[in-house]
Order: structure tokens, then sequence, then C-alpha cells
């Protein structure tokens, strides 16, 4: 399991500040700053000659000794990078100026003066005419003989940084952040054109990798697209992807080749950013087996899971799955610690979400904020409902890749009043009468089923599998006790067995309590699954559909969001609605791609169930291409603008940057 393996793995790596926004109120940190300069005042009074031993009374002391002083400051500094930074290696070699964040290194500078060099010295006098900058030094106060408190001094030094322009970063840190720079790119180019990175002959990769891809995802061999795509010069240079597929065209495969290549052989990090809760935590399921054989920690970020910033690891490397929430969190705290050209790769699956409101700015912020910081970590996006391709590759600075293939046909239909009419864009009005609906009602069932579905979905069930999507949970709920209503007693005695046993499992993990809805469906081979069930009740629920005990579940919109791989043989579509609001081209997309089983189903079929009005709109629907991403930031006044900015400067993320982020966004697309 990787929980114990990530806790074993904590050790003395464990970081002081565990949410990355809460530094200033962190009353762990204070404390230690308080014992610190307690154990500072003792060793300076300890080194005093007799004669100028300080008044007991005087809580505050002056040094006497300014060369014994700053050794102390130095080594309460080394202390604090200790217990704070989280870095690793031999604390010999620590330069303290390397990786600390602006604030501290300002009080780092101010406090060794001859730490740094002529030219830099020169370059710190010229900001100490800026009265906003103090230093930790300045907790030893010299001129009124008094010893300002540590806590104190800590806080007037953020406070006052916080109202202070950016300040100039020494020369001495520009020149060493040159040096890195260059010296990573050499490496990093060594890397690109050697071969010693191709661990194995799986796309660089050991074959174990390929043997664990059939192990547990029976796949045998790659797409020919995959291949095309896996070997693209563009993801041999690491350069920024973007690529499109239809559903289930095997893309999320290619993202978790690439993710592997990135843990496994440039072993650097790698942040997922997956739209839904849920989806984090499947994926999380999904790949955890992958971690243990290939020793590479999995660490979700989502929910109320997630530390910011991330444990740092001495020898495994992890893959970050993440909400967009999250993973903007998490990019937020890499910045603030320096960390973040530790990502090596950002993979943000559903590309498309850039354009879903306030969820679409913080993905664009959080993608952003990558692109100024770290040019070194690689971004791939992929979704199956792009359209303004060329602005989202100018925003990721991306490559593109694109093909149609789809491993099982889709046949589009809508059905209206008792009509099936196949979705056709090459006829005048899009739809083509295919076949009317032969299934008796009577007045009592037509008043209860005005929609037909029992009959669309007996048409298949019990022996092939069906998806009904709804708009609401409340609405899974009710049609699927509606279609056990009227289904005949035959249906019961189907896996009959199997389906006992899986009301036993419900039982057992509610604690002997379990859903009535579920209990009345599944004996019919029928459950809902929407966020109302817990994660191990939906596992059941995805297990007994997938292995055919259960064979139609009632859903919200978030099972055809991804990573939930529950296809089946024909997919209804209860209304065009997701809640109130008419569907989008996407969601649509989303929705029918789920149609059509890979190796078992020749075709898979979606039907649209629409009434009279709806008939135009489901016109443009069916036929229109999908939405265009456009940047929220500017929504609300600019308020999502607004905020990026702020954490920018808050980020201390260069400053220039940030106008040519506005002069780009002002265009009214992504940046
Ligand atoms: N090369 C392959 N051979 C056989 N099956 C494959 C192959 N690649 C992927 N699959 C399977 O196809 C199914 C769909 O793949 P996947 O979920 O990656 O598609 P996708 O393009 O990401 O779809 P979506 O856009 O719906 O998220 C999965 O069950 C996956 O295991």
């Amino acid at each position: 399991m990787q929980g114990p393996r990530q806790e074993q793995d904590c050790g003395s790596d464990d970081d002081l500040f565990g949410e990355y926004d809460s530094f200033a109120e962190d009353p762990s940190l204070l404390a230690q700053m308080d014992c610190l300069e307690e154990k500072c005042i003792q060793e300076a009074a300890s080194t005093l000659p007799l004669s100028q031993s300080p008044d007991p009374s005087n809580k505050f002391m002056t040094p006497l000794n300014p060369s014994k002083s700053t050794v102390r400051d130095k080594e309460l500094l080394n202390h604090l990078k200790r217990n704070a930074l989280l870095t690793e290696g031999n604390p010999d070699s620590w330069d303290l100026s390397d990786d600390l964040p602006c604030s501290q290194l300002l009080c780092y500078e101010d406090a060794n003066p001859k730490s740094v060099t002529e030219q830099n010295l020169n370059e710190r006098s010229s900001d100490k005419a800026n009265p906003v900058y103090t230093s930790i030094a300045s907790y030893i106060n010299a001129k009124d003989g008094k010893t300002k408190s540590l806590r104190d001094s800590l806080k007037n030094t953020l406070a006052g940084n916080a109202k202070a322009h950016t300040p100039h970063i020494s020369r001495t840190r520009q020149i060493k952040e040159t040096i890195i720079m260059e010296e990573l790119d050499v490496a990093q180019k060594t890397l690109e054109m050697s071969s010693e990175i191709d661990l194995g002959p799986f796309y660089g990769l050991p074959s174990k990798v390929a043997e664990l891809i059939e192990h547990y995802r029976g796949i045998k061999k790659l797409y020919d697209w995959q291949h095309t795509c896996l070997t693209l010069e563009s993801l041999r240079q690491r350069k920024n992807l973007i690529y499109s597929l239809p559903t289930s065209g095997g893309k999320t495969l290619v993202a978790e080749i690439v993710i592997l290549q990135e843990l496994l052989c440039r072993k650097r990090d790698v942040l997922m950013i997956l739209p839904y809760v849920a989806i984090v935590q499947e994926k999380v399921r999904g790949l955890s087996s992958f971690g243990v054989d290939l020793e590479f920690l999995i660490e979700e970020y989502a929910g109320s899971k997630g530390r910011f910033p991330p444990i740092k690891r001495r020898t495994k490397k992890s893959l970050y799955i993440a909400t967009i929430e999250k993973g903007h969190s998490l990019v937020n705290s890499l910045i603030e610690t320096e960390r973040i050209s530790d990502l090596g790769l950002v993979v943000v699956d559903e590309l498309h979400m850039l354009s879903e409101g306030s969820r679409g700015a913080i993905l664009e912020m959080t993608l952003a904020k990558i692109l100024y910081t770290s040019e070194s970590t690689q971004i791939i996006g992929m979704s199956a409902t792009l359209n303004n391709v060329g602005e989202l590759q100018q925003f990721l600075k991306a490559e593109f890749y694109t093909d149609n293939f789809r491993p099982v046909e889709l046949k589009e239909f809508v059905k209206l009043r008792d009509s099936i009419y196949e979705v056709d864009n090459k006829s005048e009005n899009n739809f083509t009468l295919s076949r009317l609906l032969n299934y008796k009602y009577s007045s009592n069932m037509l008043r209860i089923d005005p929609d037909h579905i029992i009959a669309l979905v007996t048409e298949v069930i019990p022996n092939q599998s069906c998806l009904v999507f709804c708009p609401t949970k409340r609405n899974c709920e009710n049609v699927a006790e509606m279609i056990c209503k009227y289904l005949n007693k035959a249906y019961l005695s189907h896996r009959e067995a199997e389906k006992k046993a899986l009301i036993d499992d419900l039982r057992n993990t509610g604690n002997g309590i379990m859903c009535s809805v579920l209990k009345r469906t599944i004996p019919f081979g029928i459950a809902y699954h929407h966020s109302g069930l817990t994660s191990d009740e939906r596992k059941l629920v995805e297990e007994a559909y997938s292995s055919g005990v259960l064979c139609l579940l009632t859903c919200t919109s978030t099972l055809a969001a991804g990573v939930v791989n529950l296809p089946a043989r024909r997919v209804i579509l209860r209304a065009p609605y997701v809640a109130k609001d008419f569907l989008k081209r996407a969601q649509y997309k989303q929705m029918i791609g789920r149609a059509g089983r890979a190796g078992i189903d020749s075709a898979g079929e979606s039907i649209l169930i629409l009434q009279e009005k709806e008939k135009e709109m489901a016109r443009e629907l069916v036929s229109k291409p999908p939405e265009n991403c456009f940047s929220n930031l500017m929504h609300d006044c600019g308020k999502g603008f607004q905020s990026l900015l702020l954490s920018l400067i808050g980020l201390k993320v260069h400053i220039e940057n940030a106008y040519t982020l506005h002069i780009t966004i002002d265009s009214g697309t992504l940046l």
C-alpha cells in the first residue's frame, strides 16, 4: 500500500511549514524562533567578559563581540535552514544564499555583510537606504543597547518586505543562479542526447513497465497513434505538447508512459492535474501498483489530502495527483519555497477545462505560473474536445498532435417522441430517421416513463451494458428505481449470487447500513453512480459493472469526465442538461464517448432523449465544433487577473513577466 510507504519516507524531511500560506501565523515557527533567540542570548552572555555582563534584569542585551554575533547569526540561520527549508545533502556545503526565499535572503545578507562580495556589498548598501528592509541582525540593536525580540524582528521584516518593492537579488546570487542554470542546461542537453537515460527498450523505460501495463491494464500493444505520439521529436526534446483525440482513444496511456519516463529516467517529480476529486482518487488507486513495483511515490492532492509544500524526498521521486485547486496550491508552495524546478513535468487531463469559469481561471493561473517560473518544467495537456488549438499552443508554447483514432466506431442517435434519428452531419438538418420504437406501453406506464427509457434500456440489458446519464443526482436514483419497477422478474435471476454478494459487500462497507435505493435496484442488476456514494461504495459498484454483474448504471456527468473508465454498449442521455444548464458540446462529447467497449463491441451507440422544444438547440449541439477555450481571468472586472498579479507579487515572480501577461491577456483570449 502507498500510504505507509509514504509515512516511512517522511523521516526527518518533515516540513516545518505545514501549510504554505500560513507562515506568518505558524506558532511552531515562532516558538522555535523564540527558543533560538533565547539560545543565542544565553550563548552571547556566556561569551561576555564578566565586566561586560548584561544586567540580568534587562531582557535585552548588547553584543560586544560582533564577529561572534555574526557567527551565531549564521548558526542561527543555518539552524533555521536545517529545520525549515528542507534542504538535503551535506550541511557543510550549504550556502544559505543559494536557496533562501527572498524575505529570508535579505535577513541573511544583512546579517552577514562579510559573507558577500564587495560588489554585492555596494549593492546592498543602496538597499540599506531603503528603511523598509530590516534584518534578523537588527534583533541585536547595538545603537540603543537593547535587543529586539527575534519574533518581533521577523514579523517586522516580513511586514516590511511585504510593503516594499520587489528587491533586487544580489549579483552573487544572480551569478550563482546563472551558473547553475547553465550547468543544468548542459546536463539536460547531455541527458537528451545520451542514450544512457534509456533505461530499457520500452520507450526508454525498462521492459518491466510494458509487463506491468499488460498485467494491470491488459494492454499488449500500443495503438499506432500512441507509438507515433511517444516517438515525436517534440517529446524527445521535452517540448510542451498538446494532444487531442476522440474519447476512449487511449490518450491516458501515452500520458502515463511520459510520466514514467520523467520519474524513472529523468528522476524528477511530476504533477498530474485531473478535474475532480473522484477522478484523482481513481487515478491514485489505478497507479498505486505501478508506484510500488517501480519505486516511486504517489501523493494524493484532493479533498482534505495533500501537504504544502510537499515533503522533499531523499531518493524516490513523487507523482502528485491533484485536482485543479490543489494543483494550484501545490505549485504556489513550490514557487514559494524555490522548489518549482523540482517539477519535471506537469500533465493536464481535460485541458478544455481551461474555459470552465473560475475553475478554468485557477488552471490558467497554475499553468501561467509554471511557465513564468520554471523553464525546465515540461507541460503536457490532453483533451478530446479542443477547438482554438492555435491560441492554446501560443499560451503553452506547445507543439500539437492530433488523430481521429477511436478503437470502436461510435454511432450517434437522438430520440424524439417514439422515433430514433441518426445524427448525420452531412444531411441538411443533421438528423436522419433511423427507426420507430416498437415497445408497447400501457397508458399508466407512459405516464411514468414518457421518455421511453425502459424501452431503450431493455434493448440491451442484461447481456450488454448501458449507461443512463441524468441531469442530477436525485434524478439518477429516481430513474434507477423507475426502471426496476417495470422490469420483469427474469432480470432477478441474472447473476443472482454475485448480486447478492455485492449487496453484502456494500452493507459491510457501510457497517451494516446500506442505501435503500441500491438495495431495491441491485437485484435487477441496476445501480446509480454519483458523488453521493462513498469511495468504497463507488469502487464496489464500478467493479460489479465492469464485470457485468451490474448491467446498467444511472449516472451524472462526472462518470464521463475521464479516468473512471466504464464504457457501455449503449449510452443514453436522459435529457440534454447538466443540472439546469443545457449541455455544452464538450460535455456531450465526453458522455457519448463512453459508448463502445474496446475489444468487446464492434460499435457503440449513444441516444440523446429530446423534447420537441429542445430540437433546434440539440441540432446545434451535435453539429457545432467544440467551444473555444477563452481566458476566464478577465471576468468579473478582471478579478482573476488581479488575483494572479497579487499572487505573482506575493510569490516574488519577476514583475516584468506579469506585465507581459497583462498585455497578452488584454486580447481577451488565453495569456
Ligand atoms: N493500446 C491499447 N490497446 C488496448 N486498449 C487500450 C490501449 N490504450 C488504451 N486502451 C484502453 O482504452 C480505454 C480508453 O483509454 P483511455 O481512457 O486512455 O482513453 P482516453 O483517450 O484518455 O479517453 P477519455 O478522453 O475518455 O478520457 C481504456 O480502457 C484503456 O485501458
